[in-house]
Order: C-alpha cells, then structure tokens, then sequence
C-alpha cells in the first residue's frame, strides 16, 4: 500500500500536502506494530515471520530502525516443491508452472539477499535452512549472536514449549510441521520432482542456486 501511495504522481501531492516520507513511515509503522504487539502476549522482543515482507527490508529497516532481519535461504527447488505440493498460495507464485516457480524464487531471493547484505552484518544475517537443520545448535548460536540475546536450550526444543508458551494457528500452512522438533525429514523430498530438461537450464532459470551455493 505504503508504494501505491507513493508512486510517480501522488508522492508530489502528498509531500506538498505535508504527508512526507517521514509521516507515512511512523503512520504504517504504527499500524504494523500494533498488530505485531498485540496479536500475542506482551515481550520484551517482538518477532514476525512472513516470508515476503523481507522484499521490503530497506523500508522496513527505515521504519523500524531497531529492527533485526533474519533470512532464511533455502534451496530453491525444496521452496518451490514445498509450495507446490503443500498448495500455499503465494503472490507472484504461479503452482501450475514449475519453470516460473523457479525463475520467481530466483527474483525474489536475489531482491531479499541484496537488501540483506545492503543492510549490513549487524541488521541482516542470511540463514540457511539446510545448515540449520543439520547444525541446529551450532546455528542458533549465530543467530542467538546476531541478535544480542542470551542462549536457551529452549530453541533447540521448541516443540516442547507449543501449546502452553507458543501457540499455532490451526489455520497456518506449516503448523502441522512446525510443531515437530528439529527433524532432516524436507531436506531432500524435492530429489525426482522436477523434469530433467528443466533441471538442465537451472544456471539460466535460477542462477542464485549456485550463487548461494
Ligand atoms: N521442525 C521442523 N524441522 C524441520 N523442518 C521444518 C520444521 N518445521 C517446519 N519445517 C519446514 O519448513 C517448511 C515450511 O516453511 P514455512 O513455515 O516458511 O512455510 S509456509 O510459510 O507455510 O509455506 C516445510 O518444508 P516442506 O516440508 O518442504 O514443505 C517444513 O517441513
């Protein structure tokens, strides 16, 4: 909504009006907060995971400036495999067609990455899905670091903790997942799913596969 309002045209009016950049970045940030505050318990540490708000870190980074991002990279034939057989729906993501699948997981991870490394080490710390699965203590150190927090052995348990501290929407795409503990299970589920022609022009479809390595 915040870039509509902004494009070529309207930012001219608005700032003429007195609604600057400044005033949309408190008004937006009063709205995404208070629904991040209070659609839980009070914490000292608010956190929210969704996916493609990471295409507007910068801005959000501007918003929030105390805010921390974590991007969690994954292979992107596991991401587009996992959506399409799980049926999330994701805009801009067509299930249909496994080729634009890959080639718009390539565009928005390679948006997301950039923004991650233009924020710098201390705002943004990529993660990778796999490393974290088969490292799960060793990465959540890092992640535990970057964050400035102290460590719990309660985020290598988390399942032990849903139902009574953490609770899951029953309507949530991954709750049926997340409510497990740490398991290798997703990492390779992908192998065989995808045609070999398409696999052959993976370097021209998804290059970020192999930039992230
Ligand atoms: N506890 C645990 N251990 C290992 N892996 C886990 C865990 N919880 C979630 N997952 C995997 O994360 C995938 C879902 O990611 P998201 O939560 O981003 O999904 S979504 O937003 O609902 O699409 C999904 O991947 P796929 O299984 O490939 O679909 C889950 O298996």
């Amino acid at each position: 909504m915040l870039m509509q309002w902004e494009k070529e045209g309207h930012k001219r009016l608005l700032d003429l009006a007195g609604v600057t950049r400044n005033v949309l970045n408190n008004a937006v940030g009063a709205f995404i907060g208070t629904v991040i505050e209070q659609h839980g318990d009070k914490a000292n540490l608010l956190c929210d995971k969704d996916p493609l708000a990471l295409k507007m870190m910068i801005r959000l980074s501007e918003i929030f400036p105390q805010a921390k991002f974590i991007l969690m990279l994954r292979d992107g034939r596991a991401s587009v495999h996992s959506m399409i057989v799980r049926k999330v729906p994701v805009s801009g993501f067509d299930r249909n067609d496994k080729e634009q699948m890959l080639s718009q997981w390539n565009k928005t991870v390679a948006q997301m990455y950039n923004s991650c490394i233009f924020l710098g080490p201390s705002i943004c710390l990529p993660v990778y899905y796999e490393k974290l699965i088969l490292s799960p203590k060793e990465q959540m150190e890092k992640i535990i670091n970057f964050l400035e927090i102290d460590f719990s052995q309660n985020v290598l348990e988390h399942h032990k903790h849903i139902g009574d501290e953490i609770r899951l929407s029953p309507r949530e795409f991954s709750t049926s997942q997340v409510k497990n503990k740490i398991n290798q299970d997703a990492l390779d589920a992908w192998v065989g799913f995808f045609p070999d022609e398409l696999l052959a022009k993976l370097d021209e479809v998804a290059p970020m596969l192999t930039k992230l390595g």
